[in-house]
Protein backbone atom coordinates (compact mmCIF):
# COMPACT_ATOMS: atom_id res chain seq x y z
CA UNK A 1 0.00 0.00 0.00
CA UNK A 2 0.83 3.49 -0.93
CA UNK A 3 0.43 6.61 0.79
CA UNK A 4 -0.04 9.34 -1.71
CA UNK A 5 1.17 12.22 0.08
CA UNK A 6 2.96 13.42 4.03
CA UNK A 7 -0.68 14.43 4.48
CA UNK A 8 -2.41 11.69 3.79
CA UNK A 9 -0.41 9.37 6.20
CA UNK A 10 -1.51 12.17 8.53
CA UNK A 11 -4.99 11.87 7.94
CA UNK A 12 -4.37 7.97 8.33
CA UNK A 13 -3.00 8.31 11.80
CA UNK A 14 -5.74 11.12 12.69
CA UNK A 15 -8.22 8.67 11.26
CA UNK A 16 -6.92 5.44 13.73
CA UNK A 17 -7.19 8.09 16.84
CA UNK A 18 -10.74 8.91 15.72
CA UNK A 19 -11.50 5.32 15.04
CA UNK A 20 -14.03 4.39 17.42
CA UNK A 21 -16.13 7.10 15.87
CA UNK A 22 -15.61 6.43 12.27
CA UNK A 23 -17.80 4.66 9.81
CA UNK A 24 -15.87 2.75 7.30
CA UNK A 25 -17.74 2.46 3.64
CA UNK A 26 -16.57 -0.39 1.16
CA UNK A 27 -17.64 -0.67 -2.61
CA UNK A 28 -18.30 -4.65 -3.70
CA UNK A 29 -17.05 -5.59 -6.96
CA UNK A 30 -13.38 -4.57 -7.23
CA UNK A 31 -13.26 -3.64 -3.73
CA UNK A 32 -14.66 -6.51 -1.56
CA UNK A 33 -15.03 -8.80 -4.52
CA UNK A 34 -12.15 -9.80 -7.02
CA UNK A 35 -13.56 -9.07 -10.73
CA UNK A 36 -14.01 -12.00 -12.76
CA UNK A 37 -15.26 -12.23 -16.23
CA UNK A 38 -19.16 -13.25 -15.34
CA UNK A 39 -20.92 -10.65 -12.49
CA UNK A 40 -22.78 -13.97 -11.44
CA UNK A 41 -19.83 -15.97 -10.59
CA UNK A 42 -18.41 -12.96 -8.67
CA UNK A 43 -17.93 -13.91 -4.45
CA UNK A 44 -16.67 -11.87 -1.56
CA UNK A 45 -12.77 -12.15 -1.12
CA UNK A 46 -12.39 -15.57 1.30
CA UNK A 47 -10.20 -13.35 3.58
CA UNK A 48 -13.01 -10.75 3.80
CA UNK A 49 -15.31 -11.94 7.07
CA UNK A 50 -12.78 -12.50 9.60
CA UNK A 51 -10.82 -9.21 8.52
CA UNK A 52 -14.81 -7.67 8.94
CA UNK A 53 -15.13 -8.96 12.10
CA UNK A 54 -11.90 -7.95 13.66
CA UNK A 55 -12.03 -4.58 12.06
CA UNK A 56 -16.03 -3.90 13.59
CA UNK A 57 -15.03 -4.46 17.29
CA UNK A 58 -12.68 -0.74 16.46
CA UNK A 59 -15.49 0.97 14.26
CA UNK A 60 -18.90 2.76 15.02
CA UNK A 61 -20.37 1.02 11.98
CA UNK A 62 -19.68 -0.83 8.25
CA UNK A 63 -20.99 0.28 5.16
CA UNK A 64 -21.06 -1.52 1.73
CA UNK A 65 -22.18 0.62 -0.92
CA UNK A 66 -22.22 -0.98 -4.00
CA UNK A 67 -23.95 -0.68 -7.64
CA UNK A 68 -25.03 -4.35 -7.07
CA UNK A 69 -28.90 -4.91 -6.11
CA UNK A 70 -28.64 -5.13 -1.97
CA UNK A 71 -30.49 -8.75 -2.01
CA UNK A 72 -27.37 -9.73 -4.57
CA UNK A 73 -24.42 -8.48 -2.48
CA UNK A 74 -26.06 -9.89 0.45
CA UNK A 75 -25.99 -12.87 -1.24
CA UNK A 76 -22.33 -12.68 -2.98
CA UNK A 77 -20.89 -11.45 0.64
CA UNK A 78 -22.94 -13.54 3.05
CA UNK A 79 -23.24 -10.57 4.25
CA UNK A 80 -25.95 -11.30 6.26
CA UNK A 81 -23.44 -13.90 8.14
CA UNK A 82 -21.31 -11.25 8.90
CA UNK A 83 -23.99 -8.70 9.89
CA UNK A 84 -24.69 -11.11 12.68
CA UNK A 85 -21.68 -11.55 13.69
CA UNK A 86 -20.67 -7.69 13.68
CA UNK A 87 -23.83 -6.94 15.58
CA UNK A 88 -22.68 -9.50 18.45
CA UNK A 89 -19.34 -6.85 18.48
CA UNK A 90 -22.11 -4.38 18.81
CA UNK A 91 -21.31 -3.02 15.61
CA UNK A 92 -24.05 -2.47 12.98
CA UNK A 93 -23.63 -3.13 8.54
CA UNK A 94 -25.46 -1.44 6.14
CA UNK A 95 -25.90 -2.63 2.38
CA UNK A 96 -26.59 0.21 -0.01
CA UNK A 97 -27.78 -1.08 -3.21
CA UNK A 98 -28.21 0.23 -6.59
CA UNK A 99 -25.84 3.32 -5.64
CA UNK A 100 -28.00 3.91 -2.57
CA UNK A 101 -31.61 3.36 -4.00
CA UNK A 102 -31.74 0.83 -1.46
CA UNK A 103 -30.86 -0.12 1.89
CA UNK A 104 -30.35 -2.66 4.39
CA UNK A 105 -28.98 -2.85 7.43
CA UNK A 106 -28.14 -6.04 9.80
CA UNK A 107 -30.91 -5.42 12.71
CA UNK A 108 -33.23 -4.52 10.24
CA UNK A 109 -33.05 -7.52 7.76
CA UNK A 110 -35.78 -6.00 5.60
CA UNK A 111 -34.58 -4.22 1.71
CA UNK A 112 -36.26 -0.88 1.43
CA UNK A 113 -36.26 -0.32 -2.13
CA UNK A 114 -38.41 2.31 -4.49
CA UNK A 115 -40.19 1.59 -7.53
CA UNK A 116 -37.95 0.76 -10.94
CA UNK A 117 -37.58 4.46 -12.80
CA UNK A 118 -40.57 5.09 -15.23
CA UNK A 119 -39.22 3.88 -19.01
CA UNK A 120 -37.09 1.24 -17.48
CA UNK A 121 -38.85 -0.93 -19.27
CA UNK A 122 -39.39 0.74 -23.02
CA UNK A 123 -35.45 0.93 -22.51
CA UNK A 124 -35.37 -2.55 -22.13
CA UNK A 125 -37.87 -3.22 -24.78
CA UNK A 126 -35.86 -0.92 -27.31
CA UNK A 127 -31.99 -2.02 -25.95
CA UNK A 128 -31.71 -5.59 -28.38
CA UNK A 129 -32.07 -3.14 -31.38
CA UNK A 130 -29.43 -0.56 -30.16
CA UNK A 131 -26.97 -3.48 -29.32
CA UNK A 132 -27.71 -5.04 -32.70
CA UNK A 133 -26.88 -1.54 -34.39
CA UNK A 134 -23.67 -0.92 -32.54
CA UNK A 135 -22.46 -4.94 -33.69
CA UNK A 136 -22.59 -5.94 -30.07
CA UNK A 137 -25.97 -7.86 -29.78
CA UNK A 138 -23.44 -10.62 -27.08
CA UNK A 139 -23.37 -7.82 -25.05
CA UNK A 140 -24.60 -9.67 -21.38
CA UNK A 141 -27.43 -7.49 -20.46
CA UNK A 142 -27.72 -7.96 -16.58
CA UNK A 143 -31.57 -7.12 -15.12
CA UNK A 144 -31.47 -5.28 -12.11
CA UNK A 145 -35.03 -4.03 -11.33
CA UNK A 146 -33.97 -0.37 -10.83
CA UNK A 147 -31.31 -1.00 -13.17
CA UNK A 148 -30.30 -2.28 -16.38
CA UNK A 149 -25.97 -3.15 -16.90
CA UNK A 150 -24.83 -3.41 -20.36
CA UNK A 151 -21.29 -5.90 -19.50
CA UNK A 152 -18.67 -5.69 -22.67
CA UNK A 153 -16.18 -8.10 -20.80
CA UNK A 154 -16.63 -11.19 -22.58
CA UNK A 155 -17.16 -9.54 -25.87
CA UNK A 156 -14.02 -9.89 -28.21
CA UNK A 157 -12.79 -6.14 -28.04
CA UNK A 158 -14.02 -5.04 -24.39
CA UNK A 159 -13.07 -1.96 -24.57
CA UNK A 160 -13.93 -0.96 -28.28
CA UNK A 161 -17.02 -2.24 -27.67
CA UNK A 162 -18.19 -0.18 -24.55
CA UNK A 163 -16.72 2.81 -26.48
CA UNK A 164 -19.01 1.93 -29.69
CA UNK A 165 -22.10 1.36 -27.37
CA UNK A 166 -21.47 4.36 -25.08
CA UNK A 167 -23.33 7.10 -27.96
CA UNK A 168 -25.91 5.08 -29.01
CA UNK A 169 -26.76 3.86 -24.92
CA UNK A 170 -26.51 7.40 -23.81
CA UNK A 171 -29.20 8.90 -26.37
CA UNK A 172 -31.49 5.63 -25.84
CA UNK A 173 -31.17 6.68 -21.77
CA UNK A 174 -31.98 10.16 -22.15
CA UNK A 175 -34.96 9.58 -24.28
CA UNK A 176 -36.69 7.61 -21.08
CA UNK A 177 -35.15 10.42 -18.42
CA UNK A 178 -32.33 7.54 -17.41
CA UNK A 179 -28.55 8.13 -16.38
CA UNK A 180 -26.39 6.13 -17.68
CA UNK A 181 -23.56 5.05 -15.24
CA UNK A 182 -20.24 3.74 -17.06
CA UNK A 183 -17.98 1.34 -15.05
CA UNK A 184 -15.06 -1.50 -15.55
CA UNK A 185 -16.22 -2.73 -18.83
CA UNK A 186 -20.24 -2.10 -18.32
CA UNK A 187 -22.26 0.59 -19.04
CA UNK A 188 -25.20 0.79 -16.25
CA UNK A 189 -28.98 2.35 -16.82
CA UNK A 190 -30.67 3.87 -13.93
CA UNK A 191 -32.56 6.85 -12.53
CA UNK A 192 -30.75 10.22 -12.21
CA UNK A 193 -31.05 11.66 -8.97
CA UNK A 194 -28.84 9.13 -6.47
CA UNK A 195 -25.60 8.12 -6.33
CA UNK A 196 -22.93 6.87 -3.52
CA UNK A 197 -21.87 10.16 -2.20
CA UNK A 198 -25.47 10.43 -0.88
CA UNK A 199 -25.68 7.29 0.44
CA UNK A 200 -21.99 8.18 2.39
CA UNK A 201 -23.85 11.41 4.23
CA UNK A 202 -27.04 9.47 5.19
CA UNK A 203 -24.78 7.09 6.48
CA UNK A 204 -22.26 9.37 8.62
CA UNK A 205 -25.19 11.24 9.58
CA UNK A 206 -27.45 8.91 10.91
CA UNK A 207 -24.80 7.36 13.01
CA UNK A 208 -23.22 10.79 13.74
CA UNK A 209 -19.83 9.43 12.87
CA UNK A 210 -16.79 11.37 13.87
CA UNK A 211 -15.06 9.76 10.39
CA UNK A 212 -15.32 8.31 7.41
CA UNK A 213 -13.33 5.60 5.67
CA UNK A 214 -14.03 5.14 2.20
CA UNK A 215 -12.53 2.41 -0.45
CA UNK A 216 -13.63 1.63 -4.08
CA UNK A 217 -12.10 1.22 -7.23
CA UNK A 218 -14.48 2.65 -10.12
CA UNK A 219 -15.89 5.37 -11.83
CA UNK A 220 -19.72 4.73 -9.62
CA UNK A 221 -17.35 5.62 -6.79
CA UNK A 222 -16.32 8.90 -7.57
CA UNK A 223 -19.62 10.64 -5.69
CA UNK A 224 -18.23 8.61 -2.96
CA UNK A 225 -15.02 10.18 -2.78
CA UNK A 226 -16.28 13.97 -3.63
CA UNK A 227 -18.89 13.30 -0.33
CA UNK A 228 -16.05 12.40 1.91
CA UNK A 229 -13.80 15.46 0.63
CA UNK A 230 -16.13 17.53 1.23
CA UNK A 231 -16.79 15.77 5.15
CA UNK A 232 -13.27 16.59 5.68
CA UNK A 233 -13.63 20.20 4.68
CA UNK A 234 -16.21 20.10 7.64
CA UNK A 235 -13.65 18.66 10.24
CA UNK A 236 -14.91 14.97 9.86
CA UNK A 237 -11.22 12.65 9.77
CA UNK A 238 -11.42 10.89 6.41
CA UNK A 239 -9.49 8.58 4.57
CA UNK A 240 -10.01 7.71 1.32
CA UNK A 241 -8.69 4.46 -0.45
CA UNK A 242 -8.05 3.63 -4.25
CA UNK A 243 -8.60 -0.09 -5.40
CA UNK A 244 -5.99 -0.22 -8.28
CA UNK A 245 -6.54 -1.75 -11.17
CA UNK A 246 -5.07 -1.26 -14.75
CA UNK A 247 -8.64 -0.90 -16.05
CA UNK A 248 -9.34 2.39 -13.91
CA UNK A 249 -7.33 5.11 -12.99
CA UNK A 250 -9.87 8.00 -12.16
CA UNK A 251 -9.51 7.74 -8.59
CA UNK A 252 -5.80 7.11 -7.77
CA UNK A 253 -5.25 10.98 -8.10
CA UNK A 254 -8.18 11.93 -5.44
CA UNK A 255 -6.89 9.07 -2.90
CA UNK A 256 -5.13 8.73 -0.17
CA UNK A 257 -3.78 5.61 -0.13
CA UNK A 258 -3.73 3.30 -3.32
CA UNK A 259 -3.71 -0.63 -2.62
CA UNK A 260 -3.56 -3.39 -4.86
CA UNK A 261 -6.96 -4.69 -5.83
CA UNK A 262 -9.28 -6.22 -2.65
CA UNK A 263 -6.09 -8.28 -1.58
CA UNK A 264 -4.56 -4.61 -0.46
CA UNK A 265 -7.73 -3.51 0.89
CA UNK A 266 -8.00 -5.98 3.33
CA UNK A 267 -4.04 -5.51 4.12
CA UNK A 268 -5.14 -1.78 4.43
CA UNK A 269 -7.98 -2.78 6.88
CA UNK A 270 -5.97 -5.38 8.97
CA UNK A 271 -3.31 -2.65 9.68
CA UNK A 272 -5.71 -0.43 10.50
CA UNK A 273 -7.31 -2.98 13.12
CA UNK A 274 -3.99 -3.48 14.39
CA UNK A 275 -3.23 0.04 14.48
CA UNK A 276 -6.24 1.03 16.58
CA UNK A 277 -5.34 -1.90 19.16
CA UNK A 278 -1.94 -1.13 19.37
CA UNK A 279 -3.27 2.98 20.12
CA UNK A 280 -5.70 1.67 22.61
CA UNK A 281 -2.48 -0.03 24.59
O1 LIG B 1 -20.46 -0.61 -7.08
P1 LIG B 1 -19.84 -1.96 -7.27
O2 LIG B 1 -19.98 -2.84 -6.08
O3 LIG B 1 -18.41 -1.86 -7.74
O4 LIG B 1 -20.66 -2.65 -8.45
C1 LIG B 1 -20.56 -2.13 -9.78
C2 LIG B 1 -21.05 -3.19 -10.78
O5 LIG B 1 -20.26 -4.35 -10.55
C3 LIG B 1 -20.56 -5.55 -11.26
O6 LIG B 1 -19.85 -5.52 -12.47
C4 LIG B 1 -18.45 -5.47 -12.30
O7 LIG B 1 -18.00 -6.67 -11.66
C5 LIG B 1 -18.17 -7.89 -12.44
C6 LIG B 1 -17.74 -9.08 -11.58
O8 LIG B 1 -16.41 -8.97 -11.18
C7 LIG B 1 -17.38 -7.76 -13.76
O9 LIG B 1 -17.56 -8.92 -14.54
C8 LIG B 1 -17.85 -6.53 -14.52
O10 LIG B 1 -17.06 -6.33 -15.68
C9 LIG B 1 -17.75 -5.28 -13.62
O11 LIG B 1 -18.28 -4.13 -14.29
C10 LIG B 1 -22.05 -5.81 -11.38
O12 LIG B 1 -22.31 -6.80 -12.35
C11 LIG B 1 -22.89 -4.58 -11.60
O13 LIG B 1 -24.28 -4.88 -11.41
C12 LIG B 1 -22.50 -3.54 -10.55
O14 LIG B 1 -23.33 -2.41 -10.63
Amino acid sequence: MEFTSPEAQERYAALVRALPQVVVGLDFDGTLSPIVEDPTAARIHPEAAPVLRALAAEVRALAVVTGRPARQAIALGDLDEVGTALREAGTELYVFGQYGNERWSASRRRIVSPQPPHGLATFLRELPGVLREADAADAWVEEKGLAVAVHTRRLPEPGEAQRRLTAPLTALAERHDLAIEPGRHVLEVRAPGMHKGIAVRTVVEEVEAGGILFAGDDLGDLEAFEAVAELREEGLATLLVCSASEEQVALVERADVVVDGPDGVLELLRRLTADAAAARG
